[in-house]
């Protein structure tokens, strides 16, 4: 597969490069006047929040772009910002109608010099770092989880930080693990997920706090649940059971479940997740409490999504074929969300429970294939 061969050679080139955390960091310290690795003592701290004027419209780049979330994100903030302030990048090649909808970039996370180039020639203000391996794909190439997970949040952090961007990363249900408390799982509790997807999430978490607290930088952070969307393709989680029902229910009456009937994750339809982005980007610095947030919009398990989709469409055909890969990640992730912090800080609300969640894909997937069937 291309996409996977081209991720093998980014991680390769990574991880081979003799000392590759040390080449980043020789580029900062020669090339950059303020960096994180020259700041001795915290006095020193010079990173301040971006010297964007809230009545200019932010420069925006969004790093993995071309993902479930990225497209549909770019689309909503060029609605606000304008098409030209919202760059998406990525290192796969963009499909004809997003190239053709607004600025699109080549951007690996792992090369440090190019993202400078980019944030600079294009006086980036906010920076979006959607690129990551997620959980499922992230355990079959623990290798190159860590290095676009791990290594290239070093590299985002660092331009963030000398460049006074404000800074969003997500996270994930994902950052927790058997030993959280998962019914429901509050924003501050023991974290010790058990995949490297988790492992990095956590580490992000941790590391744009500090740089927060050491540098001044404008980092932002929400932990998603798992996001459902009707015309973008989940990259390879644990949760892509909910999007991938469906598509086949629609197209064969017929769906294949990879999880437990009775296995309760919590999930968010795809406008809802990217609206918290722009609300926590958009959100006074002093109404923020914390930088790190959980949001939710519904907790459900297979057998309540099932029943759902069979209201609609009551031939549907289930069976479960379990992945006892998935199935472990899943056991140990939180079945509902404590959301309460982001509804208390900045007013979070969500809009679609399950109804309106299965309605609205339902409709969006039928008409779709419909008009595949009429051309
Ligand atoms: N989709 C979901 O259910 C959830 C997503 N998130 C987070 O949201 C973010 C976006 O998620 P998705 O769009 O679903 O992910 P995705 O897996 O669909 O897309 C990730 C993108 O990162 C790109 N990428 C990989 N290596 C790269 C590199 N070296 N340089 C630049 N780009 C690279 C890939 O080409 C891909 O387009 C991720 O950080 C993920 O952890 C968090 C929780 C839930
Ligand atoms: C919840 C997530 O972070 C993602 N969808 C995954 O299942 O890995």
């Amino acid at each position: 597969m291309p996409v996977v061969r081209a991720l093998t050679k980014v991680a390769k080139k990574a991880l081979l490069a003799p000392g590759c955390g040390c080449q980043v960091s020789a580029v900062a310290v020669r090339h950059v006047s303020f960096s994180p690795r020259q700041v001795s003592n915290a006095s020193d701290a010079s990173f301040h929040s971006v010297s964007f004027s809230e009545t200019d419209h932010p420069k925006v780049l969004i790093t993995g772009g071309l993902g479930q979330l990225g497209v549909g994100l770019a689309k909503l903030l060029r609605k606000r910002y304008g098409k030209n302030n919202v760059i998406l990048s990525d290192i796969r090649k963009p499909p004809t109608h997003v190239f053709h909808s607004g600025p699109f970039i080549y951007s690996d996370i792992l090369d440090y010099k190019n993202l400078r180039e980019i944030v600079v020639n294009n006086r980036i203000t906010w920076l979006v770092h959607y690129s990551a391996l997620l959980s499922a794909v992230g355990e079959a190439n623990v290798a190159l989880a860590r290095a676009v997970n791990i290594t290239g949040l070093h590299n985002i952090l660092d331009i963030a930080a000398e460049h006074g961007l404000r800074l969003f990363v997500p996270s994930t249900i994902g950052a927790f693990g058997p030993t959280s408390p998962r019914n429901p799982t509050p924003d501050l509790c023991v974290q010790r997920p058990r995949t490297i997807y988790g492992v990095s999430k956590v580490h992000a978490e941790l590391m744009g706090e500090y740089y927060h607290h050491r540098y001044g930088l404008d980092f932002r952070c929400l932990r998603y649940p798992g996001i459902i969307s009707a015309d973008s393709q989940p990259g390879g989680g644990t949760t892509d059971y909910a999007v991938q029902i469906f598509h086949d229910a629609v197209k064969t009456g017929k769906f294949e479940c990879n999880l437990k009937p009775d296995t309760r994750l919590p999930m968010m339809y795809i406008d809802d997740c990217l609206r918290a982005t722009l609300e926590i980007m958009e959100a006074p610095a002093e109404t923020l409490s914390m930088r790190t947030y959980n949001i939710n919009a519904m907790s459900f398990t297979p057998d309540e999504l099932v029943q759902e989709v069979q209201k609609q469409l009551p031939d549907l055909q289930v069976t479960y074929k379990i992945d006892p890969v998935r199935q472990a990640i899943a056991d140990s992730w939180p079945m509902n969300f404590d959301d309460s912090n982001a509804r208390n800080d900045w007013s979070w609300k969500h809009d679609y429970d399950l109804p309106e969640l299965v309605q609205t894909m339902l409709n969006f997937i039928g008409s779709e294939s419909q008009f595949a069937q009429a051309n």
